[in-house]
C-alpha cells in the first residue's frame, strides 16, 4: 500500500505539468469519487498557456510513465494510434451525416490536436448515495470515445424530461458522446450531452476516456453552413474562452 502510493507519487500532476496521477478532482466546486491519470495524445502536446481569451502563449506537456510499469507505455501507444483512427473516421462521419463534405471537420484536427486520454479509477464507495463519481458536466472538446467496464454507473441526461438514464455496459463497445465544440460548430444543431458517473458499495470501477479536441490555434465558431436568417450564430468564441471543466487541460486546478 505504501509502496503503492510511493509509486503515484512519482507520476503525480504538479503545477508544472498538468498530466499524470491525480486523486482530488472537482467537478463544479465538489470533490469526485475518484482517481485519474491524463496522458496526451500528440507528442509534444501543445496547449493554451491559459483560458484567458487574449492569451496568445502556448505550453507544452510531456506524458509522465510509471516506472514500475514498463509495459504500460507500449500498450497506451498502441491504443492511442488506434482510437484516434478511429476518432478521425468517427470525425469524418459526422461531417457526411451533416451534409457537410467528409474532411470539413476533421482539419480543425490536423497540426497538433489538443487531445488527452484520461483513465479513471472508481474505488467502491461506503457511502454512494453521497458523492459522485464524477459530477454532472458536459465534455468540452470535438467527441468523446469511452471505453468502460462491466460495472456499470455512467448516466447521460436525457434532454425531454432531464432523467438520468444508465448507460449500460456492452462489452468491447466504445461510448462516444458530443462535445462542446461540436455543438458550436453545428449552431446546436448536434448538441453536447450532459453527463455523471454514480460509484456503488462493492465494486470498483474503470473507464478511459479520448477526449478528441481541435488543435490549440483553432477558433471554436459556427460554420457557416449553419448560419442562415432563420439561425444566427448561437455561440461565438475561441475553444479556450469555452465554459468548459473537467478535462480542459488549461482549466485543471492545481493541488500545490
Ligand atoms: O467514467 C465515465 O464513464 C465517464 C467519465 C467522464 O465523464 C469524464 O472523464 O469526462
Ligand atoms: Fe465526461
Amino acid at each position: 500500500m505504501a509502496a503503492e502510493k510511493e509509486e503515484k507519487g512519482k507520476v503525480k500532476r504538479d503545477i508544472n505539468n498538468p498530466l499524470g496521477y491525480y486523486d482530488a478532482e472537482h467537478t463544479k466546486n465538489v470533490r469526485d469519487w475518484k482517481q485519474l491519470f491524463d496522458l496526451a495524445v500528440e507528442n509534444p502536446a501543445v496547449f493554451p498557456a491559459s483560458h484567458e481569451p487574449d492569451d496568445q502563449e502556448i505550453v507544452e506537456y510531456f506524458n509522465r510513465w510509471p516506472e514500475n510499469l514498463p509495459e504500460f507505455r507500449e500498450a497506451y501507444e498502441r491504443y492511442v494510434e488506434n482510437v484516434k483512427t478511429l476518432g478521425f473516421k468517427l470525425v469524418e462521419l459526422i461531417s457526411l451525416s451533416l451534409g457537410l463534405p467528409e474532411s470539413r471537420l476533421t482539419e480543425f484536427f490536423k497540426e497538433g490536436h489538443a487531445s488527452l486520454i484520461r483513465i479513471n479509477h472508481y474505488p467502491p464507495c461506503p457511502s454512494p448515495d453521497l458523492v459522485l463519481g464524477v459530477g454532472r458536466h458536459k465534455d468540452s472538446g470535438g467527441i468523446t470515445i469511452l471505453a468502460q467496464d462491466d460495472v456499470g454507473g455512467l448516466e447521460v441526461k436525457r434532454k425531454t424530461d432531464g432523467a438520468w438514464i444508465r448507460v449500460q455496459p456492452i462489452p468491447d463497445a466504445f461510448i462516444v458522446n458530443l462535445g462542446d465544440v461540436m455543438e458550436v460548430w453545428t449552431n446546436e444543431k448536434y448538441q453536447s450531452v450532459e453527463h455523471r458517473v454514480v460509484v456503488n458499495s462493492d465494486k470498483e470501477r474503470l473507464s478511459i476516456g479520448f477526449f478528441f479536441n481541435p488543435a490549440h490555434h483553432v477558433n471554436v465558431e459556427p460554420l457557416y453552413e449553419f448560419i442562415d436568417h432563420l439561425n444566427p450564430p448561437k455561440k461565438v468564441g475561441n475553444f479556450k474562452k469555452l465554459d468548459v471543466e473537467n478535462i480542459q487541460v488549461t482549466h485543471f486546478k492545481l493541488s500545490q
